[in-house]
């Protein structure tokens, strides 16, 4: 059945969708199966995303038709749709009247993802007007807290440096703790990697107590606030909300120093907003794993990381990961430094369409995959600035002189990259600089030519 000459309105203007405020704007790549023309198969997909289904119900009315999803634009050649969505559409909150991230992926991005008609569809960016966006709960905390906490300009604080705990699983309590302190010594910020949590060869109770204890020793030995950032991922809220609460007490007068991970596309909306708001005095550290099924540009369905991004910003992280733009081991490019972009400013313009965020605070970006001291300048450079949580595992346990080395060759990187200074010539009065191009000789040949005879190194 073709149900453009209701769901599709072609006339319609963007400029003047977002002018009225009404409307959720949405772009979309979608390409029909063979068979089935443009048009209707775009206006069966706002249909299945709103108020229809394959075929007219009689309980329809004329209120229905009033929030109907609207194809708005199309080129089929560029195979881009564009569907307006009323915002009454979108489920709120019974105790508070609030928006919920979940409804707005059911419509925008549920059921037709799996229609007869559709051989693939992607959403690529999405527009939130100021009526929908305010019901939000956006980010209470971001990387202005943690600079507090380490006592740095709280506009301009720089890159946190941090590391992810490697190996990935297999410690027990006491060498995991040793892990922290020796990376502590050079660096700011440790993060669970995101599988770390209560295996029962490393229980969660013990581990922290422990983990703590390395945070206290270290910020003794240096003189500096030391950060931790805990995984509190679970299915059940209650158990999230368990080992937070475990966490903070265990930190005691450090809790402060703490934030809570939460890997958020396998566990979804809801356990973000779980910790959002059971804990909105923690930075919400947003962990992406499994991301890449739906994000990947091999994926031609889903959405992409920039939506995924921007969605984060909405729910409330305090940061969240976005690659390394290309330059570590993860799948990214240098032109996703528009999602970092959308992440922090007040207003930025992303694919298709210009957001303005109306004074939510900020998301941090977090940089993190395959980094190491040596890809630090070439990320910044295309980045702009260095206001960012940037965390290497391999690239500081990698290092050959161990983990407090690493972390030292990290936080060097960035010096010399903020005082405009050639890595190579940093490094000739940088020890762990120096021992960093040693350790990660493949990069550095790569990258810096010519290294070996700057440093001496045969
Ligand atoms: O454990 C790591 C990186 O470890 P290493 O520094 O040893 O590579 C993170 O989970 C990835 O950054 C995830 O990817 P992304 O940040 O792109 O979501
Ligand atoms: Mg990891």
């Amino acid at each position: 059945m073709d149900q453009s000459n209701r769901y599709a309105r072609l006339d319609l203007n963007e400029a003047d969708l977002i002018a009225g405020g009404r409307h959720v704007l949405c772009a979309y790549i979608m390409k029909p199966k063979a068979g089935y023309g443009y048009l209707e198969t775009a206006a069966h997909f706002a249909a299945e995303s709103s108020t229809g289904t394959n075929v007219e119900v009689s309980t329809t009315d004329d209120f229905t038709r009033g929030v109907d999803a609207l194809v708005y634009e199309i080129d089929p050649d560029k195979e881009l749709m564009k569907i307006a969505y009323p915002v009454e559409l979108f489920d709120r909150n019974i105790i508070d009247g609030r928006a919920m991230l979940c409804s707005f992926l059911t419509l925008t991005i549920g059921n037709n993802q799996g229609m007869g008609d559709v051989e693939y569809a992607k959403m690529h960016d999405f527009y939130v007007p100021p009526a929908y966006l305010r019901l939000f709960d956006g980010p209470s905390m971001n990387i202005a807290d943690m600079w507090r906490v380490l006592g740095r300009d709280v506009n301009d604080g720089g890159m946190v440096v941090g590391t992810i705990i490697k190996p990935k699983l297999g410690l027990r309590p006491q060498p995991f703790a040793d892990a922290c302190y020796e990376f502590w010594l050079g660096g700011d910020f440790i993060k669970n990697d995101e599988p770390q949590g209560n295996q029962t060869f490393a229980p969660l109770k013990e581990t922290i107590r422990l983990v703590a204890d390395a945070m206290k020793r270290a910020q003794d030995e240096t003189g500096e606030a030391k950060l931790f950032s805990a995984n509190i991922t679970a299915d059940d809220h209650y158990e999230m909300v368990a080992r937070g609460e475990y966490i903070l007490e265990t930190f005691g007068e450090n809790a402060d120093h703490v934030a809570f991970l939460v890997d958020g596309y396998v566990t979804g909306p809801a356990a973000i907003t779980t910790a959002r708001r059971s804990f909105p005095r923690q930075f919400l550290h947003y962990h992406r794993a499994g991301h890449g099924a739906v994000t990947s540009p091999q994926s031609m369905r889903g959405y992409t990381a920039f939506v995924l991004s921007k969605m984060s910003r909405l729910q409330g992280a305090s940061g969240i990961h976005t690659g390394t733009m290309g330059y570590g081991k993860m799948e990214g490019e240098a032109a996703d430094k528009i999602m970092a972009f959308m992440l922090t400013d007040e207003a930025a313009m992303g694919p298709y369409y210009h957001q303005d965020w109306l004074g939510m605070k900020a998301t941090t970006p977090i940089i993190s995959g395959g980094m190491n001291a040596l890809r630090l300048p070439g990320f910044f450079d295309n980045l702009g600035h260095s206001n960012v949580i940037q965390t290497s595992g391999g690239g500081a346990f990698g290092h050959l002189d161990g983990g407090t080395a690493g972390a030292i060759s990290l936080r060097q990187a960035h010096d010399a990259w903020k005082a405009g200074v050639d890595l190579v010539t940093y490094a000739k009065e940088h020890k762990e600089l120096a021992r960093a191009f040693e350790s990660f000789a493949h990069d550095s040949d790569k990258l810096y030519p010519g290294w070996r005879d700057a440093l001496g190194v045969a």
